[in-house]
């Protein structure tokens, strides 16, 4: 029998593997595994990703709707051969990525019998929608999905979210759902067109970003890394990363979306390690200067 695959879409730090997370907690019985791609060589989201998972599979070093098509069937070739096998395969692109390019790879007529695409989900960053909406990367990532699913609600009265989503209506988006309702996961793959579909436009190469990898053996100061993230972040679209701190117990992860920075205590960073990426624009993100900046650290 044919696996349904949820694909998940969105902005960068807009909310996807926090929903996928939600996901996987959630009471709805279904084996899931989930494959998650990270744009650069470290797996930050598929540790952030929870261990409760039938096997999380990261993909990293390219965009799965590009350069890594290939890797993404194969590895989608491995995830059908586990025994027991998924009952839903939970997909979560790069937040630079076209979901026309991934939609492609997975209409590959000889997986289709064995892994169906369900439906694609876009993940938006709620409060951040005045300042996407002429982004043609987020506008592609909202035309291409079947569904939108409204994060960071928590905050935003009831009023600004109905007008959210009459607002995303008129953009041709009837389902979208609010993460904050605690979406139920068939209420959210009922949104599907549940058949193979043609894509009906070129997949977007989008080379507009650029991103920085920075690794330390050993603990750095978290004074000295909030001077240098406060110079950096006005020219950031995303951080993230797991970071080892002087004179802290535990391993912090650090998450920036935009202008919002958030530090909080993790278990999963490697012991004694800095492991940060850093995405950018590539019009006003240097990266020369970041690195000359972090290696001070
Ligand atoms: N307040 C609030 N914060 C959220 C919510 N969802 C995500 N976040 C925060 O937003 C930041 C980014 O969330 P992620 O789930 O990592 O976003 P993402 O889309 O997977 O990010 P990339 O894959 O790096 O593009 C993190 O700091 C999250 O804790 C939400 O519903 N409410």
């Amino acid at each position: 029998m044919s696996v349904p695959v949820l694909l998940v879409t969105g902005f960068l730090g807009a909310g996807k593997t926090t929903f996928i997370n939600q996901l996987l907690q959630g009471d709805h019985g279904l084996r899931i595994a989930a494959i998650v791609n990270d744009f650069g060589s470290i797996n930050i989201d598929a540790k952030l990703l929870d261990a409760s998972a039938d096997g999380v599979i990261g993909l990293k070093n390219g965009c799965i709707c590009c350069s890594l098509q290939g890797d993404l069937l194969r590895t989608l070739k491995i995830v059908l051969g586990q025994k027991p096998s998924p009952e839903l395969i939970v997909i979560e692109a790069s937040g630079v990525a076209d979901p026309a390019g991934i939609v492609q790879s997975l209409m590959d007529p000889v997986l289709w019998h064995s892994a169906r695409l369900e439906i694609v989900a876009c993940v938006i960053d709620a409060p951040d929608v005045n300042d996407r909406v002429n982004d043609p990367l987020w506008q592609t990532q909202l035309r291409g999905s079947d569904v939108l699913c409204l994060a960071k609600t928590n905050g935003l009265p009831q009023d600004a979210i109905a007008s959210l989503k009459a607002r995303l209506a008129i953009l041709g988006k009837r389902h979208v759902f609010d993460l904050g309702e605690k979406l139920p996961l068939t209420v959210l793959l009922s949104g599907g067109s549940l058949k193979p579909r043609d894509i009906d436009y070129p997949p977007l190469t989008d080379s507009r970003f650029v991103h920085l990898e920075w690794e330390r053996e050993g603990q750095i100061s978290m004074v000295d890394f909030q001077a240098v993230m406060t110079e950096l972040a006005p020219n950031l679209l995303r951080a993230k990363g797991f970071l080892t701190f002087c004179d802290q117990p535990k391993g912090m992860l650090f998450q920036l979306v935009g202008q919002r920075a958030t530090l909080v205590g993790s278990d999963r960073t490697d012991e004694g390690k800095c492991q940060l990426v850093l995405i950018g624009d590539k019009k006003n993100f240097d990266v020369e200067v970041a690195y000359s900046l972090l290696d001070r650290l």
